[in-house]
């Protein structure tokens, strides 16, 4: 570990509740404008305070570990980003949907080109961060080789390699809010939202209420990421197929093959169909966001768990979705109006195979504008046997599926999971 006598330590503390209106020398933001430079740059940075135009820092949830790493004097805190060869390996977009201000109000659309368009306010000494990062990669997966030993997907060099990994350009996006946009999105107050921001993170972030001339807020959560399938410009074009997959994140099954939910092998067929709509010559999109146990965390969902299996009659359908809010309160909060952000930011218009039963999905897309041809649910075979209590209760709570038949109540408590003890 590096001397922490090397590192230098601040000597007071820099309020950032109130403008220091004397020293003030931050970029404006006009959210929705198309020039970058007039929507001016995001500058989140703790290194000189008179710069920043948004309340709260980079990196999301990982802004804590670097308050830890700056304590124990592992971090300069005047640490700027040496940024030489991090550009986006491919360009995505502008996109029209780019200016719109109420389209996409939760990343920063120039988050990825800020190298490209900032770079002078960077060279004057701003510490403007890309809050977007495009790279490469080539994944491999049990389940895709299977599909190829199967002949189900077959290797073409290109999209799938011969020794069976995928090509896919992968895309890490950290969270930017327009705060006005957000509760518009919300239909709430802006005053409600920042109130509510402000109490519930224990007055985390004071500016909430001091600052109202700041309008962009960097929320300390969990970021997206995106695998994209193919050729990135068919995503746009509107002669060729697109597949989309959201998923939220599920630690447990999607690492780890936990099998009491669907939510590895839906993942998994959703980069099948992906493929499948690649190699014919579109493209597929995979959207993984990090809202672990419908955003109410992993403890809570580990909690429902228990409290399922031990419930009197055992883990049943008909009770599934009624755990979660009693321990919870709610019974998911991902507030998916947000969610389709990231699929305007690509620029996409229609989508031909959504590989998603979630309503809540699906009415989110449709009303920002997007088209949903086709809805492809989960196969039954590859639905686990402790979860046909989640995949029945999710069907009988509104969620896509091609089998009609209604189970009635009696119906719903009859199919039920393992018991703790198996
Ligand atoms: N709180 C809680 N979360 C759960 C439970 N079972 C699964 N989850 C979470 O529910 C989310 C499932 O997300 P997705 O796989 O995107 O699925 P979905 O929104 O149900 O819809 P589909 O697109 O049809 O799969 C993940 O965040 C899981 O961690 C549960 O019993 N309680
Ligand atoms: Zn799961």
């Amino acid at each position: 570990m590096e001397d922490s006598k090397t590192i230098t330590k601040p000597k007071h503390i820099v309020l950032t509740s109130h403008p220091n209106s004397s020293r003030c020398n931050s970029p404006a933001i006009n959210w929705g404008e198309s020039d970058p430079l007039k929507r001016g740059p995001i500058v989140g940075t703790l290194v000189n305070s008179a710069h920043r135009n948004v309340i709260g820092t980079h990196s999301g949830s990982y802004s804590v570990y670097r308050a830890l790493a700056v304590a124990s004097g592992t971090l300069e805190p005047n640490h700027r980003p040496d940024l030489t060869n991090t550009a986006p390996i491919v360009p995505i977009g502008p996109h029209p949907s780019w200016t719109d201000p109420n389209l996409i109000v939760s990343l920063d659309p120039f988050g990825a080109m800020v190298g490209e368009v900032y770079s002078d306010l960077y060279q004057q000494g701003y510490d403007i961060r890309p809050t977007i990062a495009i790279t490469k990669a080539h994944i491999n997966m049990p389940e895709l080789q299977d599909a190829v030993d199967k002949k189900r997907l077959a290797i073409d060099g290109k999209i799938i390699k011969n020794d069976g990994s995928l090509v896919v350009t992968k895309v890490a996006i950290d969270p930017v809010w327009y705060l006005p946009g957000i509760a518009q999105r919300l239909d709430i107050q802006e005053s409600y939202l920042r109130r509510a921001l402000f109490q519930q993170t224990g007055g985390m972030f004071p500016e909430l209420i001091t600052r109202p001339d700041l309008t962009v807020f960097l929320p300390p959560i969990g970021s997206i990421t995106v695998y994209l399938i193919g050729d990135v410009a068919a995503i746009t074009e509107p002669n060729r197929l697109l597949a989309v997959r959201v998923h939220d994140e599920c630690n447990g099954s999607d690492v780890f093959g936990s099998d009491i939910c669907t939510c590895r092998p839906y993942l998994v067929h959703g980069l099948e169909v992906c493929v499948q709509t690649a190699q014919a010559g579109g493209a597929g999109v995979i959207v993984y966001f990090r809202k672990e146990g419908r955003a109410l965390g992993e403890v809570t969902k580990f909690l429902v768990y228990n409290a399922r299996k031990r419930q009197q009659g055992g883990d049943s359908a008909n009770a599934y979705f009624n755990r979660t809010e009693c321990v919870a309160g709610v019974q998911d909060m991902r507030f998916q109006e947000l969610m389709p952000d990231v699929l305007n930011w690509l620029g996409i218009k229609r989508i031909d195979r959504f590989v998603s039963m979630s309503d809540m999905k699906y009415n989110a897309i449709v009303e920002s504008g997007i088209e949903i041809i086709q809805r492809i649910p989960i196969p039954e075979h590859l639905i686990p046997a402790d979860a046909q209590v989640e995949i029945a209760a999710k069907k009988a709570a509104g969620y896509y599926t091609e089998n009609t038949t209604e189970q009635d109540a009696i119906a719903l408590a009859e199919i039920q999971g393992r018991g703790l003890a198996d």
